[in-house]
């Protein structure tokens, strides 16, 4: 599994969850990303923690005031990005140049959807992951993994029809380490959570209890 922990614009300190996410990682052998905001990139990276960025515009280098450049994320340290968290929508043609983007920068890339319809579509434009999250389920206490399973099933067969080669994640009220395993028997290959890790007392515990069955 593949544990990607956003942490949006929540107040908690980056360079404390990305320590806590290195050294969780390094301990269970499980991987572990943090994607931070943008002005924090580097130094979470510093960390040596896998550091995503939350989201890339789809622009080159050139006259693009307030976007965030793929190249500048990676420079920063990013290796991968998210596209069209459900916070951040874009239309289709937008994650499609948000893609090419992260291409040219080298970027993997996690495109969210709403729904097993959504995932299908957006495999299409050949990401690394699809990650699947009902919005009505974010920033809540219930995982999607027991509030909603077929909702994880459906998107990774909609995913695997249209290529078997993208990964499908869930997220979505993910806090234990019983909602990731639950995830992981639904067929997810990844997680992507936040509140959970971001608005705990104890980041580094949290994360231990989220890779406890790995
Ligand atoms: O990017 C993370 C997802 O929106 C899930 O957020 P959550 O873990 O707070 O429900």
């Amino acid at each position: 599994m593949f544990i990607l922990v956003n942490l949006k614009a929540y107040p908690c300190d980056p360079v404390e969850v990305a320590s806590a996410a290195r050294d969780v990682a390094e301990d269970s052998g499980v991987r572990i990303a943090v994607a931070p905001q943008a002005a924090h990139l580097s130094r979470v990276a510093e960390t040596d923690v896998e550091t995503w960025a939350q989201h890339v515009s789809p622009v080159e280098y050139g006259s693009h005031t307030g976007s965030t450049l793929a190249e500048a994320a990676a420079e920063a340290g990013a290796t991968g990005t998210l596209l069209n968290h459900s916070e951040n929508r874009l239309k289709l043609a937008d994650i499609d140049g948000s893609m090419q983007a992260a291409e040219r920068a080298d970027l993997e890339t996690i495109v969210c959807a709403n729904n097993p319809e959504q995932s299908g579509a957006v495999a299409a434009l050949g990401p690394d992951a699809v990650a699947v999250e009902p919005p009505e389920l974010i920033g809540g206490d219930v995982s999607v993994s027991s509030a909603d399973p077929d909702i994880v099933r459906d998107a990774v067969d909609a995913v695997t029809a249209v290529d078997d080669s993208v990964d499908l994640f869930c997220g979505a009220g993910v806090s234990t380490g019983d909602d990731v395993t639950a995830a992981a028997d639904l067929g997810a290959k990844g997680i992507l959570l936040a509140s959970g890790v971001a608005k705990a007392d104890d980041p580094r515990a949290a994360l231990e209890d989220l890779v406890s069955n790995l």
